[in-house]
């Protein structure tokens, strides 16, 4: 049986959960949470999907910006050292100036998205397409690896390994989770499946750490060659150039290989998903707004040429793109409640007790939602943060989403500035070269007649592009 854990959670600026261990500062009162039962406490009142929801009302109910709750749970991980490089790593390497450098790899997966776009006119499923794109910019960004537009080998390694780590990280999910004595069972026994897949992932695992690491390693090494390829007109920078040049200096800030390889390796599945799920919620809105596509489209054609693309250049002079890109952050937010952290010390907030060890849960979604922030919340409406008058972007209107999206201290998300980077590219090049529109299909009516009606949108929607 595992330990039980408090949780608590802020709610009316966030949600924070965690966990009491047993050296605790009686001076000060726990903060407020919904009464529990005995043992099992809130146990049964945490639904499993949507929780972030449960949170905001309890929050409301109980009056609190910070909620206690109680629940049982045996999972606990500590950051280590070892892990402590690999996340100076992944924020150094992905930092806003050293972002900048890998624009033309953002440009040119951005192009070749437009490309395939334009030679499939017919396919309305643009999923598959933003899966590639956002594969193609992080594996450029992490090796240098310039990838095929079909069947590519690395990247069927990375969503190998990505799916296993999905599947194995529901908590649940195997009996063993439940019974942990069963992970002393030998794998041939029945129900011990569970050894025999963690077996198979922990392999596609490996594959994915150290394939594309040897393979990009072994061309940097061959050519030891300067950041641009002449024959691909394209450049060849990459995290893992830098890392390795900065070993060959001897700086005394290189990290060694084994954080490298694991580092780079991580980027794909924390980046993949996330980025894919941005960008189609942008498009989502923009399907439901037509005229807030149609007014993005009368400001890109005031700035670019005509017959050009937008770029990262643009950006100052594009701010309804930006709010378009800030608004998919915030109105359906990709991570509602980041990733839990757990308390090092004991901490205290409005009078209340966090004790050390505690799990804290940051509730993104209560705060991109409050409605004391961004007026009628659950609408896409990017003019929310452009001021009528200047026609340019004011947090002070609406506060820049930011603040919450990609998570919370020295944890945030080191990907956030290449992810709106992709993302506001993607915006703005997707509605230079195309209209977005809901889909067409034809219909039989009972009278015999054959109409065409619009493709209503559920939550498998899907949008056509028309040049
Ligand atoms: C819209 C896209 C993205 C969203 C919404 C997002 C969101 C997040 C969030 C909420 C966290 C947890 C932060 C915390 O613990 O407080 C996180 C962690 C992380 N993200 Fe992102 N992310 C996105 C894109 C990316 C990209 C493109 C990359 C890399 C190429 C990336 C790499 C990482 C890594 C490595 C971590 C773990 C950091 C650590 O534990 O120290 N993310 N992300």
């Amino acid at each position: 049986m595992g330990t039980y854990i408090d949780f608590f959670a802020i709610l009316a600026t966030g949600a924070l959960l965690y966990a009491i261990n047993r050296r605790r500062k009686p001076s000060l009162p726990l903060p407020p949470g919904p009464k529990g039962l005995p043992l099992v406490g809130n146990l049964f009142q945490v639904p499993s999907k949507l929780e972030w929801m449960r949170y905001h009302e309890w929050s409301a109910e109980l009056d609190t910006d910070i909620l206690h709750v109680q629940i049982d749970t045996s999972f606990r991980y500590r950051l280590g050292d070892f892990w402590r490089k690999h996340r100076r790593l992944a924020q150094k390497s992905l930092q806003l100036t050293a972002v900048k450098q890998y624009r033309p790899h953002l440009a040119q997966a951005t192009r070749k998205l437009l490309k395939r776009l334009l030679d499939d006119r017919n396919d309305s499923n643009l999923i598959p397409h933003l899966r590639q794109l956002t594969a193609e910019t992080i594996l450029s960004v992490a090796y240098g690896i310039q990838i095929q537009q079909e069947n590519d080998p690395y990247i069927k390694i990375s969503e190998d390994a990505n799916q296993g780590a999905i599947i194995a990280a529901v908590p649940g999910r195997f009996l063993v989770d439940t019974i942990p004595i069963l992970r002393y069972v030998p794998a041939w026994f029945p129900g011990a499946s569970f050894k025999r897949k963690a077996r198979e992932w922990s392999k596609m695992t490996r594959l994915m750490v150290e394939v594309p690491y040897a393979d990009a390693k072994g061309r940097i090494v061959a050519t030891l060659t300067i950041a641009f390829s002449e024959e691909s007109g394209n450049s060849t920078a990459s995290i893992l150039r830098t890392s390795l040049q900065s070993i060959g200096a001897g700086g005394k800030d290189a990290f060694t290989e084994d954080v490298i390889r694991n580092t780079l390796a991580v980027l794909y599945g924390a980046g993949s998903d996330t980025t894919v799920a941005s960008m189609t919620t942008c498009v989502l809105g923009l399907l439901e707004h037509p005229e807030v596509l149609k007014k993005a489209q009368a400001q890109i054609d005031g700035v670019v040429k005509p017959g050009h693309l937008p770029d990262l250049d643009d950006e100052p002079s594009l701010p309804y793109i930006t709010a378009i890109a800030k608004e998919a952050l915030r109105w359906r937010d990709v991570t509602p409640i980041a990733i839990p952290h757990a308390l090092s010390t004991d901490d205290e907030y409005k009078g209340y007790r966090l004790p050390a060890g505690a799990i804290v849960i940051a509730n993104a979604w209560a705060m991109l939602h409050d409605e004391n922030v961004y007026a009628n919340p659950f609408e896409f409406n990017p003019d929310r943060f452009i001021d009528p008058e200047t026609g340019k972007i004011d947090y002070s209107r609406a506060r820049d989403p930011l603040h919450a999206c990609f998570g919370f201290g020295r944890r945030i998300c080191p990907g956030r500035f290449m992810a709106f980077e992709s993302l506001w590219l993607l915006i703005a090049s997707l509605i230079t070269a195309f209209d977005i529109e809901k889909a067409k299909e034809k219909v039989t009516l009972p009278s015999g007649e054959e109409v065409e009606r619009t493709v209503e949108l559920t939550h498998e929607y899907t949008a056509a592009l028309i040049v």
